[in-house]
């Protein structure tokens, strides 16, 4: 499979272009930067550390994707929303990694849809998918008498909040509950807030150092409390589901899937 990493030189963009360059089927065949930046005329293999690959970084992604099967996407939301419409015109797969989406932007995504393959998730990670089923499960069988607060850390740098995957947690919480997160989540608290409503599901972010990525549910009850957790510890693991979820895609119809559909999760 043909593949594209955009944002090549960020966090994320050089473990893609590693786990490309490390998978079976897979060959890379562009690396996208923004326009200016220093990565720009760069051998992409250079970039992530793997030697060279014969694949220079330019900031003209049309032509790119016109000769690709499939783009990896770890940016911003702006960016992956342009992406989305150009992958839906050379009608390739576009696996969308990136987080911080707002209400407008999945509305746009879902138009892309029409003619892309679109795999999107707040995480790629197997552990963390499974988790949401768990997560989802917990929240039926216990009911409003257990509280449901969502707890994340993640490295200094990181700009959205809360992560991609406490949402995904969130949500999953509140499909266990028949609720919709909208109108229940309660994303912050400072000052004399009163006392807890019963069914609200709470957030609580923590930023530091290089935290790669933690996330626990706490479902406190009368007396006892249950968490379920889960600790990325290498970046490595979003860039491998990431691959996965292209491949998965590779024959698929047009359409809006999430990492549980590439998993088989997707009843649990
Ligand atoms: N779903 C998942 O499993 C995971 C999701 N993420 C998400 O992925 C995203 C990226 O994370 P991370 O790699 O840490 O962040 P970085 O800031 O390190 O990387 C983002 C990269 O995207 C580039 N970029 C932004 N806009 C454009 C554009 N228009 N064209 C080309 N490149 C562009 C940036 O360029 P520049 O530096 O020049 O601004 C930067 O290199 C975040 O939303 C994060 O939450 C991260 C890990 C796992
Ligand atoms: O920005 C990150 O680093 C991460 N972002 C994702 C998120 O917002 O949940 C996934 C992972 O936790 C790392």
């Amino acid at each position: 499979m043909r593949l594209v990493v955009v944002g090549a030189a960020g966090r994320m963009g050089r473990m893609l272009i590693k786990a490309v360059a490390e998978t079976g089927g897979c060959r890379l065949v562009g690396a996208i930067g923004r326009e200016g930046s220093t990565a720009l005329g760069q051998d992409a293999g250079v970039l992530a550390g793997t030697g060279p690959l014969g694949v220079s970084v330019t900031d003209d992604p049309l032509p790119v994707f016109a000769q690709a099967d499939g783009v990896l996407d770890f940016t911003s939301p702006a960016a992956t929303v342009s992406f989305a419409a150009l992958a839906a015109q050379a009608r390739i797969v576009h696996v969308v990694g990136t987080t911080g989406l707002q209400e407008a932007d999945f509305t746009k995504l879902e138009a892309a849809a029409r003619h892309a393959r679109i795999v999107q998730s707040g995480n790629m990670s197997l552990g963390v998918n499974l988790l949401a089923g768990l997560v989802r499960k917990a929240a039926a069988t216990l009911g409003e008498d257990f509280d449901i607060e969502v707890l994340e850390m993640h490295h200094r740098m990181k700009v959205d909040a809360p992560s991609g995957t406490a949402l995904l947690l969130g949500e999953a919480a509140a499909e266990g509950r028949k609720i919709s997160l909208k109108e229940r989540s309660v994303r912050s608290r400072d000052g004399h807030t009163g006392a807890r409503h019963p069914g609200d599901i709470g957030f609580a972010t923590l930023r530091g150092g290089t935290v790669v990525g933690e996330h626990s549910v706490i479902f406190a009850g009368a007396g006892e409390r249950l968490e379920l957790s889960h600790r990325a510890e290498d970046r490595g693991l979003f860039a491998r589901g990431a691959v996965k979820a292209a491949l998965w895609g590779f024959d698929k119809k047009p359409g809006y899937y999430t990492m549980a559909n590439v998993l088989g999760l997707d009843r649990l």
